[in-house]
């Protein structure tokens, strides 16, 4: 059939762009669709058939009240017996509460954040800086003991109102503390949404409150039940946030109660201030400023305020110092391992992340456990020779290099330009009153009183069951730029202090464990790299020292020269990963040649050493590589150096991309009874040989054994833990007269719990399983890996 040319024509063109047109119509059509969609969804929100309440009409502005502001009670005002309710001026709950409705409260969802890492802009949401803290002591008290301690300390507050500084143009500080009675408290008033700013507070947006709550427990019905209930009911109010107190400052929970009659925490000792404390850090959004404190009436509970008052009182300080919580905290900075709070606490989410859920002693911090923090590779053999260590030389970990980056990525923190510290998983764990790491059970070191560093970050080996090496520098020798050992020495105990800080608000932290860590009393340079490899390390041992500070020293036996002219250290270790030559080769491709031949020198210099040094070997076993057929090879490299002690652990599995080249798997990591069997036989060989040792501790948790000379067994006990006041006091003596002593003159009494058949486990501690998980090689894993 013919057309007319029109229509031809426009068949034509229509056949020519049929495909664009027809494309570009059908993106209208969607386009339109969508727009349309979310403009109705907008409407919808802003439009809803709800009505409004009329308090959700901001009713802090409108309903503002003329009256005087809050009245701080001062303890001369109040007597130990009085019961004192303030209220606070109209709040925004007690204008909710004249109206009828349903509450609206003001408030803030904390945002859950990957890793439990908050952004730059929710900080900003927490307001402005804060420069005064206005503290508010709640108790509750049924037979006036919880009272009469609420009451000391709000007179130990009020000092430390008086100590500061008195000028009319004070620009931040503490105010003086209210103290209120929960028995005759409106919870609403507090417990509901955050009061306002008392208004003769010198700067009011930057007035925040902090609540101290004291209460004793009950196993009865009393007002702590309506207060947990209120507490409970706020929280799952679907119309109030669900972090209506997220404006506070922070707040602390102290509990009182009797050990005798409960003597545990699983018994119910303190078990109702346990869960204020838990309700609180949902309601404020994790933003414990110090952690629970807890005191038994039959045992010196004043003394127990007076630390955690001590704490609380420092924080408060930190706080108008530095303007927030600080980093670490919720609410603040980094609010590293933050999201804890809802591992642990919260049971509903418990049962539904079950399958994702891990334990805090896995969350490293500062992103550790993050897959993206793979370590880079950075080599630095190829540079330099042994001593320019002029003013012109590189430094070692510069700031804006990729090691750096790495190394601060995984919780690193470097000190300087070759020199770091880290908070390992065990202090984390002692902190929680979870067990301390085998050097607790072997020889006395409590892990939280334990400061995890090296002054250098580099190292002459490539262990294939090195965490870091493919992050850190390596060399066979010193080339960069040295830094003072009282730069190192400063800022390790300042970067250890400050992450021991950023732990406060972690749910489970106690008290006075917090309190103890602050003094270090431990160093371990064992972290990572070599630091027998620092030219001054004998300058940095001596600052330790000096401070009543032990030092366990490891080293890789690469560095004869150094490991000679190393001063007396408190526990000497050197790592044996491979009882010959080849096997040594393959673990630790070390960089040196003539790795095998420094280190039998270093055995030789171990044998000299041990008349007045304490030495240990560190045998770290790998299946299939250093295990099978090497009892004899390990039996003669004893014979050889007779160390005091030989630790044998199991290797912990690392998973980089470093030890996966090398082949190494989780097949790769040996159960206990594995680890167990072969201290068995190498006990077995060296009392074949004549040679005196015995199996004298164990901590199964971490996969570790010890075999000790029985230099160390007195009167048929064993004698490995280490009495450390002697220690320093023998070696002041020595300093000033000269009067040598050996490793038998401070050795003390092995714990029995901790013999080998016994676990190690201090009964103290509350053993702390992974959940969800069957046992495996890797949860007995102690540190975070071998270093040197
Ligand atoms: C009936 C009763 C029940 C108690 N229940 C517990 C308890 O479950 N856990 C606990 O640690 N202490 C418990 N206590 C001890 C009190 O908490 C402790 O004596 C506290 O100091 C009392 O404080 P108050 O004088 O301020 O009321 C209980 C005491 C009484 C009299
Ligand atoms: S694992 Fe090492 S660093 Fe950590 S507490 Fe024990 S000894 Fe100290």
């Amino acid at each position: 059939m013919a057309g007319t040319p029109a229509m031809i024509d426009s068949l034509a063109v229509w056949h020519a762009y049929r495909l664009p047109l027809l494309i570009a119509l059908a993106v209208l059509v969607l386009t339109l669709r969508v727009y349309r969609q979310f403009n109705s969804r907008s409407k919808t929100a802003a439009s809803s058939s709800v009505p409004v309440s009329p308090r959700s009409q901001s009713p802090e502005k409108s309903e503002k009240p003329d009256a005087p502001a809050q009245k701080s009670i001062s303890p001369s005002t109040a007597s130990p017996t009085t019961k004192i309710t303030e209220k606070p001026t109209a709040t925004p709950a007690a204008a909710v509460k004249s109206t009828a409705g349903p509450k609206r409260v003001q408030g803030r969802k904390p945002v859950k954040t990957i890793g439990g890492r908050r952004s730059s802009a929710e900080n900003k949401e927490n307001g402005p800086r804060v420069s005064f803290i206005q503290p508010i002591v709640f108790f509750a008290s049924l037979t006036t003991t919880t009272e009469r301690y609420a009451n000391l300390l709000l007179e130990d507050l009020r000092i430390a109102v008086e100590k500061q500084s008195t000028s009319e143009d004070r620009k931040k500080g503490i105010l003086p503390p209210q103290i209120h009675d929960i028995s005759y408290l409106e919870f609403d008033d507090f417990f509901t949404s955050v009061p306002e700013a008392p208004a003769d507070s010198p700067d009011i947006p930057g007035t925040r409150y902090v609540y101290c709550i004291l209460v004793p427990t009950y196993n009865i019905d009393t007002v702590l039940n309506t207060f947990l209930g209120h507490l409970d009911e706020t929280h799952n109010d679907f119309r109030i946030d669900t972090a209506p107190l997220s404006k506070l400052g922070g707040y602390s929970v102290f509990g009182f109660g009797d050990k005798e009659e409960w003597p545990t925490e699983e018994e119910g000792f303190c078990s109702q201030a346990k869960e204020i404390d838990r309700w609180m850090a949902k309601l404020t959004g994790r933003k414990r400023v110090f952690p629970l404190g807890m005191g038994d009436v039959k045992n010196d509970p004043e003394g127990a305020l007076k630390d955690w008052t001590n704490g609380l009182l420092d924080i408060f300080n930190d706080i108008v110092e530095y303007g927030g919580l600080g980093e670490g905290v919720s609410g603040s900075g980094d609010a590293v391992e933050s999201d804890e709070e809802d591992i642990e606490d919260d049971e509903e989410s418990q049962k539904k992340k079950s399958s994702t859920m891990v334990d805090l002693e896995d969350i490293k911090m500062n992103g550790e456990g993050d897959s993206s923090a793979a370590p880079i590779p950075v080599d630095f053999t190829t540079v330099g020779k042994a001593g320019t260590t002029t003013d012109t030389a590189k430094e070692m970990v510069p700031k804006t290099s990729p090691t750096y980056a790495a190394l601060t990525k995984q919780g690193y923190s470097i000190v300087g330009s070759h020199s770091g510290v880290k908070i390992c998983r065990w202090t984390k764990s002692a902190l929680r009153g979870r067990g301390s790491c085998y050097k607790y059970s072997f020889y006395g070191i409590r892990s939280h009183l334990c400061m995890e560093a090296t002054p250098s970050l580099s190292c002459s080996n490539k262990c294939i069951f090195c965490w870091r090496h493919g992050t850190n520098p390596v060399g066979t020798t010193w080339r960069w730029k040295v830094d003072e050992p009282e730069l190192i020495f400063n800022g390790v105990k300042e970067g250890h202090y400050k992450k021991i800080k950023m732990l406060r608000g972690v749910p489970g932290v106690r008290a006075e464990r917090f309190a103890e860590a602050m003094r270090i009393r431990h160093c371990a340079l064992s972290l990572v790299g070599e630091p027998i490899f620092y030219p001054h390390i004998n300058r940095f041992l001596e600052m330790l020292h000096n401070e009543r500070i032990s030092s366990f020293l490891v080293c890789n036996a690469q560095h004869p020269d150094q490991l000679e002219a190393l001063h007396r250290v408190t526990q000497l270790y050197v790592s044996i990963d491979a009882s010959n030559r080849e096997s040594l080769r393959k673990i630790d491709r070390p960089l040196h040649r003539d790795f095998w031949e420094r280190f039998q020198r270093c055995l030789d210099i171990l044998r000299e050493k041990r008349s007045y040094q304490r030495t240990v070997f560190r045998l770290t076993l790998v299946n299939g590589f250093n295990v099978d057929d090497e009892v004899q090879g390990y039996a003669n490299l004893v014979e050889k150096a007779l160390p005091g002690l030989v630790e044998i652990k199991g290797v912990t599995f690392c998973g980089t991309s470093t030890s996966a080249g090398a082949g190494l798997t989780m097949k790769n990591v040996p159960f206990y009874e594995e680890v167990a069997a072969f201290c068995v036989a190498l006990n077995a060989e060296l009392e074949r040989r004549g040679l005196k040792y015995g199996i004298a501790a164990e901590h199964a948790h971490s996969c570790c054994v010890l075999i000790a000379s029985e230099r160390f067994r007195v009167n048929d006990k064993w004698h490995t833990t280490i009495n450390y006041q002697r220690f320093f006091e023998l070696l002041e003596k020595e300093k000033a007269d000269g009067t040598p002593f050996t490793p038998e003159d401070y050795m003390a009494e092995t714990e029995e719990w901790a013999y080998f058949g016994n676990g190690g486990f201090n009964p103290d501690d509350e053993r702390w399983y992974r959940k969800n998980r069957k046992p495996r090689p890797i949860d007995v894993a102690p540190e975070s890996a071998p270093s040197s």
